[in-house]
């Protein structure tokens, strides 16, 4: 908290994502340690919050958004609207139509493979990439690995909620990083 009673904007969006998000003991699976955002996603005014929030430490900085799918789609297309901008869609491997970029990487519980289009946005395009949990950094990184193959550049990575011992800024050296709330 700030030295006067009144909270920052920041203070309040932390105290809403605390209120929201849901924990569960053992999903997807034993020793995990689940962080449900999606009453967060259902609760109109803690949406507008958290994506205003995201957006003013962005301001300026960003032509196009980028969401993760699945759950980096919520923020990433309401925060792209609110800013008048595109949206980038980092899908799930197999589901883009035309030649992609790939990347395969480790998450907290698993691996995949990520994939953008080549030529959805013009190169030298500034990209702010929108995710709701950053974990261990493998889904982030993957992602921004293919925001750089594709000639763009990386104007910061916002997420709704950062798991800090699970270290996943390591996979993200170089780059702004903003979390609106750190467990
Ligand atoms: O930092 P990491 O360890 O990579 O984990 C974070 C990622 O895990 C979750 O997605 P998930 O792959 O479960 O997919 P979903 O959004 O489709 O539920 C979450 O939405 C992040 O994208
Ligand atoms: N602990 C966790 N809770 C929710 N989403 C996650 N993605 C990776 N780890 C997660």
């Amino acid at each position: 908290m700030n030295e006067s009673t009144t909270p920052t904007a920041d203070e309040r969006v932390a105290t809403t994502i605390d209120k929201v998000c849901a924990v569960i003991p053992d999903y997807p699976e034993p020793g995990i340690i689940f962080r449900d955002l999606t009453p967060l996603f259902a609760d109109g005014a803690a949406l507008r919050e958290v994506v205003d929030a995201l957006l003013r430490r962005f301001e300026g900085q960003f032509d196009v958004v980028a969401g993760v799918e699945a759950r980096g789609f919520l923020l990433a297309s309401a925060a792209a609207y609110a800013a008048g901008v595109g949206v980038l869609p980092v899908r799930k491997e197999g589901k883009l139509p035309r030649e992609t970029y790939a990347e395969s990487y480790q998450l907290e519980y698993g691996t995949a493979t990520l994939e953008i289009h080549r030529d959805d946005i013009p190169a030298g395009a500034r990209v702010l990439v929108l995710d709701d949990i950053l974990a261990t950094g493998g889904t982030l990184g993957a992602a921004v690995k293919l925001v750089e193959r594709a000639g763009l550049h990386v104007a910061g990575i916002g997420v709704v909620m950062e798991l800090e011992g699970l270290a996943g800024r390591s996979n993200l050296t170089g780059h702004e990083v903003s979390a609106l709330y750190t467990v």
